[in-house]
């Protein structure tokens, strides 16, 4: 063994530290980094080492670093000669601080990089090349000979009449799930049991979607370790609404009656865990799909409790809440299921909560996380959700920490170098490659074509001379000046803002508020006090909270004419209204009574066990309710709605991805009407700036964010509240004049090139923005491909025609306006 002679680095004349630094970064840079396995013990003189254990060695010019396989540094050395340094080779040893190592082989800076030499082989050795790429959809073939070798021709005609698939694969139309490569074969067909092929039950595939079909063939790819060796969860993160539900209903139906080894059933038992308001959702859905003959699924409630479920041999799903695991854990823990679903699980991305404890400790192997949200965005929740499904595929959390979270996070700081850059777009691409083998997520851009039109249309609503008055006062308040100079403290701009929304929403809101206010002062909430300092006396002497009137609130009158326009043009159509706060959904809910139009309402204090009840009834076709009232917080997740066409979003959210879901309940799978959105704003105000911030972050083409975030979450520079806190009251439309667009609201055309979009409209923000940045151009320029109308100007829309008396200037937008309705 050639052992390469190190200089003690301690006993090397040194310059000064400072300059030995500067110049060792120097010399450094001329060097290309070596990579090697190697293995590492304590320095001695023994002739036989006792290897500790593995590490990889990077060496550099002079210099050399240990990592062990969790990525952690465990020893670092200078002053080697690079030449040797160079030549190291398999068999050399050197010697790093009080740690002696020995070089195993080399690894290229491909496999260092992208974070491979770190996993054991997770992910390269162990994946299974899928079975869906070479035959997926394909029909049967003969079992393979040599693991069906039945012994004597009895048993050869016995087997050949025994083991049939349930349904015929080379029916048209069929979808058939991949067979098992030699490999799943050699592990989980030892006896060797014919293969039979496992066909999706026709009765669903004629429903199919083609987006699902691959959904459903990747989920069983999943949970029988045919993706990854070993492996047996999955995530499927498809957008709202492409139908999460039926292609796990399809998957529990199929591996509950059929099996590739020998026709025994893959999984006895099935779990589906879900937010508490759509435990009936998934059992309807069930009933939907499969009748209420062929499978019986049990919810658990306060009336059926998992005893039940237990002692009846009828069942073999059960469909629980969250809240509800937690309470029949015991139980649930006696049961042995086969396979898990957490639908909506990015619930889960917290492990320390209980729940996530306790689904973790279920001994159940397929697992199955269903999410509309995207996931990547907090490397650490991702770890979580990962975890969960596929336990230990990423290492231990220190690894995963070091090997990408840490090199990913430092990429993108502004502060990186070129190589750390290089290598966090590495590791993020090795994480996003190893991931994808059990994550899907598809986008609804899939399912649009299979949708009506829709009609998005933004009301920008002229306030009312009390909306003004009260604006003008609260913006020249005390708190506000504060907030602006950035002095309180205590966050006193949310108070602000909510004052402001409140406003906007309805003058009465804010009255309430004073009026509470003046009953209950209490110290430790001096800024609102002040903040309501002499507004009372802008509101009308004989103003009460209870005699309110649609003229004090301009998106309130629009609404009132929006409302009576349906009922007219579209009698048999029917209407969402949304709001996010109970208290605007009590005003929304008196003017439905005022006007007499017959309502129901979702919110917060529905009791859970009431809501899909209500969803049903208004969807049945021969319902005669008119309007939905929607708390967009109580019901926005996973509720279908589709009985309606019409839906109105009364206020803006910060988070996008609120409003999406809200609008997403209407326009999905199912839906026969063209549909209409109308988003009303107040022109001028701080829901424009909401509005602004809601697209320029996301574009308009609806990407979803964690919906968990609120105005809380949100940081905001002075920059950006003294934007905030500005009435623009001599403009139609702040959000049209920052588009620079010349069209003078009579744009009733599309934009002929988007390229040029961004040429057109990146330059404009600077006057009111904190930095107008080229990705929030884009985003806010394809507003630019929308018809925009000022409310003086012709629409060419009857329904605008009617109500566009209170309304400054209209924004509008047809997606799949060749479907036929
Ligand atoms: N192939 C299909 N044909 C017709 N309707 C479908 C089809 N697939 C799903 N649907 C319907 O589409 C609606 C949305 O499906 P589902 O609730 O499963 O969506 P999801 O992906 O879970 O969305 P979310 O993330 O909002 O929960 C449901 O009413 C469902 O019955
Ligand atoms: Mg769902």
């Amino acid at each position: 063994m050639k052992r390469v002679n190190i200089p003690k680095a301690d006993l090397m004349l040194k310059p000064t530290p400072e300059i030995a630094r500067h110049k060792e970064e120097e010399d450094e840079c001329d060097y290309l980094a070596k990579y090697f396995s190697v293995v590492w013990c304590k320095a001695s003189k023994k002739k036989h080492k006792k290897w500790e254990g593995d590490a990889v060695l990077i060496a550099k010019g002079k210099s050399v670093i240990l990592k062990d396989m969790e990525g952690k540094d465990i020893g670092r050395g200078t002053g080697y000669k690079s030449k040797d340094l160079e030549s190291l080779g398999e068999g050399q040893t050197l010697i790093i601080g009080g740690k002696e190592i020995e070089v195993m082989g080399i690894i290229s800076a491909e496999e260092f990089n992208s974070g491979k030499c770190f996993q054991n082989d997770v992910g390269t050795s162990s994946i299974v090349p899928t079975a869906s790429s070479q035959c997926s959809l394909k029909p049967f073939c003969c079992p393979l000979k040599n693991l069906c070798n039945p012994s004597t021709k009895q048993n050869l005609l016995k087997d050949s009449q025994n083991y049939k698939p349930r349904h015929d694969p080379d029916a048209s139309n069929s979808l058939v799930m991949p067979r098992p490569t030699p490999d799943h074969q050699r592990i989980f067909n030892k006896a060797g049991i014919p293969v039979v092929d496992v066909v999706v039950d026709p009765y669903l595939v004629n429903h199919l979607r083609p987006h699902q079909k691959e959904g459903i063939v990747f989920l069983y790819e999943c949970v029988m370790g045919m993706r990854l060796s070993g492996r047996f969860g999955a995530i499927l993160a498809d957008e709202m609404g492409l139908g999460k539900t039926l292609q796990c209903i399809s998957l529990v139906w199929t591996l509950l009656h059929q099996g590739l080894y020998g026709c025994k059933p893959i999984i006895k038992k099935a779990l589906i865990v879900t937010p508490g308001s759509l435990v009936k959702n998934w059992k309807k859905e069930f009933q939907k799909w499969l009748g209420s003959e062929r499978i019986k699924v049990f919810t658990v409630d306060q009336d059926n409790k998992v005893e039940e479920f237990i002692n009846s041999p009828l069942y073999s799903v059960l469909i629980i809440s969250y809240e509800m695991v937690l309470r029949s854990l015991d139980q649930i823990q006696a049961i042995e299921f086969n396979l898990l679903i957490c639908d909506e699980g990015h619930r889960l991305k917290n492990s320390s909560i209980k729940t996530t404890s306790a689904l973790i400790s279920l001994p159940c192997e397929k697992r199955i996380i269903l999410t509309g949200t995207p996931i990547q965005n907090d490397l650490q929740e991702f770890y979580a959700l990962i975890e969960f499904v596929n336990p230990g595929i990423l290492g231990s959390l220190s690894t995963y920490r070091k090997i990408y979270e840490e090199p990913v996070i430092r990429s993108r700081e502004p502060s990186a170098t070129k190589e750390e850059k290089e290598l966090g777009e590495k590791r993020a691409a090795e994480l996003t490659r190893l991931t994808g083998l059990f994550i899907l997520r598809r986008t609804q851009e899939i399912i649009n074509k299979f949708l009506p039109p829709k009609k998005e249309t933004i009301l920008f609503c002229r306030p009312t001379v009390l909306q003004l008055g009260l604006y003008r006062k609260l913006l020249r308040s005390r708190v506000v000046r504060s907030c602006l100079q950035g002095v309180l403290e205590n966050s006193p701009h949310l108070i602000c803002i909510g004052a402001l929304k409140k406003l906007c929403n309805h003058p009465c809101l804010l009255f309430k508020a004073i009026k509470e206010k003046e009953s209950n002062p209490t110290c430790d909430e001096c800024e609102e006090s002040n903040l309501y300092e002499g507004l009372r006396d802008i509101f009308p002497e004989d103003y009460t909270f209870t005699t309110f009137t649609e003229t004090d609130s301009g998106k309130l009158q629009v609404l009132a004419k929006l409302l009576e326009t349906i009922c007219e043009l579209s009698p048999s159509e029917r209407i969402v209204l949304v709001s996010h706060y109970t208290q605007t959904l009590n005003i929304l809910q008196d003017l439905c009574k005022h006007y007499g139009y017959s309502y129901t309402r979702l919110d917060g204090h529905t009791p859970i066990s009431q809501r899909q009840q209500i969803v049903d009834s208004f969807n049945n076709k021969f319902c005669s309710t008119f309007i939905f009232l929607l708390s967009s917080k109580a019901g926005g997740v996973g509720l279908n709605l589709i009985g309606a066409s019409h839906l109105i979003l009364y206020d803006i959210d910060w988070n996008p991805a609120t409003d999406i879901q809200a609008m997403a309940r209407v326009w999905r799978d199912g839906q026969k009407h063209t549909v209409h959105i109308y988003r009303l704003l107040t022109t001028g105000s701080i829901e424009e700036k909401i509005y602004q911030r809601q697209i320029s972050k996301q574009g308009l083409s609806g990407a979803v964010i964690d919906l968990s975030k609120t105005s809380e979450h949100i940081r905001f520079s002075t920059e950006e509240l003294r934007n905030l806190f500005i009435l623009h009251e001599d403009s139609n439309c702040v959000t049209h004049d920052l588009l620079e667009c010349n069209c003078m609201g009579k744009k009733d055309h599309q934009y002929p090139s988007p390229e040029k979009l961004s040429v057109y409209t990146g330059c404009q923000h600077g006057q009111y923005q904190e930095k107008a940045d080229a990705k929030k151009s884009l985003s806010m320029s394809q507003l630019m491909q929308w018809k925009h109308f000022s409310g003086q100007h012709q629409t060419l829309d009857p329904f605008l025609e009617r109500i566009k008396k209170h309304i400054s200037f209209i924004f509008q937008n047809v997606t799949n306006p060749a479907t036929p309705t």
